[in-house]
Parts: structure tokens; C-alpha cells; sequence
């Protein structure tokens, strides 16, 4: 796995035991799974309109920085559900080669 991700839920997982006024993860596990939601929702947001300022000439950077804050935050909500980010790279291993419209049909035969 990215050693950046490895060490990353490493210290997500140590701020489960830390006191919230001395970390942001720490503070939002405190404040709970809603909040951390409301994140993903607010990052989801940012992200989506730096990408259409990045696609009408503006600044990749920023595009960047806001795919990081929604990736992070992402992060955040897996390890407070217990997830490790391992789960969703194994996925993303797993879908290699799978064509994304054959994919797509087999969730379809599974549904029906
Ligand atoms: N990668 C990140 C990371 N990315 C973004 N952020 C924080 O995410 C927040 C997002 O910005 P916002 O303006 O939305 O935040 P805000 O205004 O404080 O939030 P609200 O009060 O509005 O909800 C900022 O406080 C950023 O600092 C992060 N905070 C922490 N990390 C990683 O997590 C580790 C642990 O952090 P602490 O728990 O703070 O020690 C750090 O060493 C980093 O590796």
C-alpha cells in the first residue's frame, strides 16, 4: 500500500485515544460521525467546484489541495467506521482489468 496512506491511518487510528482540544482528527471523532460526514459533504463540494475552475483555466493547485482535504476526510470517516484504507485499495486491485462497463452489468445481475 502508498507508505503516504499507510502512515497516514497509523495516525488516525493513534487519535482515537487522543483528547480533542490537542488534535482535529481527535476533535472530530469527538464531535462524531454526522460532522465527519458533513466534511466529506463540504469537501465533496470544494473539490467539485476547483475542478471547474481548474477546467476553465484556473488553478490546478487548488484542485489539488481540495482532492487532498476530501481524500483526508474520506480517510477520516473510514477509520472511524473501522475501515482501513487497504480495504478500498484491495477494491480498487480488485477491479483491474474489469472493464468498467462489464463492471457495471455484473452489479446490475447481482441487484436483480
Ligand atoms: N492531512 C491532514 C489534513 N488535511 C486537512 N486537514 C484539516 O482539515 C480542516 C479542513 O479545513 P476547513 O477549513 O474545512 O476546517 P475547519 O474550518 O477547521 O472546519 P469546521 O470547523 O468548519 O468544520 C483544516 O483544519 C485542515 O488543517 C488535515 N488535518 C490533519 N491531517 C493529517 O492528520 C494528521 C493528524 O492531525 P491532528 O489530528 O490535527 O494532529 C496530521 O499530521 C496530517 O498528517
Amino acid at each position: 500500500m502508498s507508505d503516504t496512506l499507510s502512515r497516514l491511518a497509523e495516525v488516525l487510528e493513534a487519535r482515537k485515544g487522543a483528547a480533542p482540544d490537542s488534535s482535529y482528527v481527535a476533535s472530530l471523532y469527538h464531535k462524531g460521525l454526522n460532522k465527519i460526514l458533513e466534511k466529506v459533504g463540504e469537501e465533496s463540494v470544494e473539490t467539485i467546484l476547483a475542478a471547474k475552475d481548474a477546467a476553465a483555466g484556473g488553478d490546478m493547485s487548488a484542485l489539488v489541495y481540495e482532492t487532498a482535504d476530501l481524500w483526508f476526510h474520506s480517510l477520516v470517516m473510514l477509520a472511524a467506521l473501522g475501515q482501513h484504507p487497504q480495504a478500498v485499495l484491495d477494491e480498487l486491485e480488485r477491479r483491474f482489468g474489469l472493464s468498467g462497463h462489464a463492471e457495471k452489468a455484473a452489479r446490475a445481475d447481482t441487484l436483480s
